[in-house]
């Protein structure tokens, strides 16, 4: 049995939780939350704590469903601690810098981090590189939703006076999006500042970025999202070989279930930090290696 913690009981904490209950070779040790006081219901019978040390159990891996910008520091210390670490980091252009702080991290201490472990980036950049080695050469689109991105709604929630938001990502063809982001505000805040604030952050500044000022987030939250993923390119000489990917699903299960497959993937590598595509799908799926040879090959 693989002995994980959860870290952060949000919505990616919430959707691990029930991908954890129906994984038969996971046993939860526990929730790790800012404050453990007054679990809700749904908690109840589950040791809930606000320090990953004060577990009764040490867990195997902790699944980190905490914003992205707090994953470095969480899973640095985790991994100090002998912890493995599974995150869903997606700040695309900060991907690289955190491979190589983790990477240093969890040889130190012979344990492993899995990063950037969602859907995109995670199960999306599989399918960038499976269509890269089949069409070296070309050109890859990836265009998401409409749908609920949850990277941006997090990071304009973290924005002083926004009391809730949502961030819809539209898609406008070649791999390009309009960000549209529904801000509930603070009393007393100015909203011309909660714009500039979001368009000049990481996630929204490369992007044609609209700010909306509604009277409640809830009444318009769906976290429907999607992907088509489109390939155009040479296999050998030849030309115009066409591929396409597709789908379209609930963000925070599909990235909580993805989590938890790399959470199992986790204690089967060698210790150091790993991107999806530098690990064995066959290492994400629970049962004998030979089984999965003889039925997915
Ligand atoms: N790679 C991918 O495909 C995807 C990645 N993600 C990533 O998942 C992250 C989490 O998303 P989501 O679950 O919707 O976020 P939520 O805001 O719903 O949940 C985050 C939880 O983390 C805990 N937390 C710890 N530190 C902080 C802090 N400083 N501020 C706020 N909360 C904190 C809280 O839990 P508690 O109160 O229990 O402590 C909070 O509920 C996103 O930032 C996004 O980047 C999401 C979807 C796809
Ligand atoms: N990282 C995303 C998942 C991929 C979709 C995306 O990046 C977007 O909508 O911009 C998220 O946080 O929801």
């Amino acid at each position: 049995m693989i002995k994980a913690a959860i870290v952060g009981y949000g919505n990616i904490g919430k959707a691990v939780l029930e991908a954890v209950s129906q994984a038969k070779d996971f046993e939860l040790c526990g929730i790790v939350r800012r404050s453990a006081l007054n679990p809700p219901p749904a908690l109840e019978g589950l040791e809930v704590v606000d320090d990953i040390r004060k577990l009764k159990e040490k867990p195997d891996v902790a699944i980190l469903c905490v914003p992205t910008r707090s994953v470095e520091a969480i899973a640095k210390d985790y991994l100090s601690l002998g912890i493995s670490t599974v995150d869903s980091f997606d700040i695309h252009s900060k991907i690289p810098a955190l491979h190589q702080s983790l990477e240093a991290a969890a040889k130190e201490h012979g344990r492993v981090a899995v990063m950037s472990a969602g859907w995109d980036p995670g199960t999306d950049s599989v399918i960038r590189a499976i269509l890269l080695a089949c069409a070296p050469k070309g050109l890859t689109y990836t265009n998401f939703g409409p749908g609920m991105s949850m990277g941006h709604t997090v990071a304009i929630k973290a924005i002083e006076g926004v009391r809730d938001a949502l961030s819809v990502t539209v898609p406008v063809g070649s791999g390009m999006h309009r960000r549209m982001c529904y801000v509930e505000l603070e009393d007393g805040y100015d909203p011309e500042h909660i714009k500039r604030r979001i368009k000049e952050d990481d996630y929204f500044k490369k992007d044609e970025t609209h700010v909306k000022f509604v009277r409640s987030v809830d009444d318009i939250r769906d976290s429907g999202h999607g992907v088509l993923l489109e390939r155009k390119g040479v296999s050998g000489v030849t030309p115009n070989q066409r591929f396409e990917f597709r789908m379209s699903i609930n963000n925070p299960a599909l990235t909580a279930q993805v989590m938890v497959s790399s959470a199992r993937a986790a204690v089967r590598q060698q210790p150091g930090c790993y991107t999806l595509i530098e690990i064995p799908p066959v290492d994400l799926l629970p049962g004998e290696r030979e089984e999965h040879i003889k039925h997915l090959v």
